[in-house]
């Protein structure tokens, strides 16, 4: 079977496309393996849809299965066109819905899910959070500094709230985020929907224009729209390699 490795803005994944839809959890966990897999932070499998260009089914590499991923949502759509399996501006069914994305050379954007507020803003740590759906549940919380950022308590929240943990600073109307991925178990160096729920929450506050610069761990920059309380998400991403086995 040919893998292809992508990378979007450091969140990486394992892509390949089939007609056969089947549980492939196991083979996520197995070649999301960075010691003895491929190595990533989730798996993506294409197959047929009749109501848009494909459907894919998303993993974790821990094998969970994900309503949504933005960063995968434009590696995915990059992986689409450059395989002749859907035109540039393209639409495919997620767990979340139907993602449209538009692919131009190695910049993609995708238009994300409407966002969902599940709860309102309530203390936990000393710290003022927020639970925000924006295609798979996120905590937000704004900080002074990243490094308030610790894998105990954000273990702790992502199991008692079923969600991945953000922690955002915004700086001259730009947002630097760390997250603690869901189904990664971990600090991931970009995650898209997180980005995109600090960048609701600092744009709720405030703290940002419509527009908005975001930064993941990797540093690399991506940029977050809210046009008419639609949230779109782009940035580069990178086909790293192509294997069979
Ligand atoms: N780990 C997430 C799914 C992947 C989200 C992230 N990689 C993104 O880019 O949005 C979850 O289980 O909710």
């Amino acid at each position: 079977m040919t893998y292809t490795k992508y990378s979007a803005s450091g969140n990486d994944f394992v892509i390949f496309h089939t007609f056969i839809e089947k549980d492939f959890s196991q083979l996520a966990v197995k070649l999301c393996n960075r010691t003895e897999g491929i190595g990533a932070d989730g798996l993506v499998v294409l197959v047929p849809s009749s109501d848009a260009d494909f459907k894919w089914l998303f993993y974790n590499s821990d094998g969970s299965d994900a309503a949504m991923c933005g960063n995968a949502s434009r590696a995915v759509a990059h992986y689409a066109y450059n395989n002749n399996l859907a035109p540039s501006s393209l639409k495919f069914l997620t767990g979340a819905g139907i993602i449209e994305s538009r692919v131009e050379e190695n910049i993609v954007e995708s238009q994300l899910t409407a966002p969902v507020v599940v709860k309102e803003p309530f203390s936990q740590f000393g710290l003022t959070w927020f639970l925000v759906d924006t295609g798979v549940p996120h905590l937000v919380t704004i900080v002074d500094d990243l490094d308030i950022y610790d894998h105990k308590m954000s273990s702790t929240m992502r199991h008692e709230h079923n969600a991945n943990v953000n922690y955002a600073k915004v700086v001259d109307g730009k947002v630097y985020v760390r997250t603690y991925e869901r189904g990664v178990e971990g600090e991931t160096l970009a995650c898209g929907t997180g980005m995109a729920a600090c960048f609701l929450r600092a744009h709720d506050l405030g703290l940002v224009d419509d527009i908005a610069f975001v930064y993941p761990k990797s540093k690399e920059e991506l940029t977050l729209s809210n046009k008419n309380g639609t949230i779109y998400f782009k940035g580069a991403v990178k086909k790293v390699f192509t294997t069979d086995i």
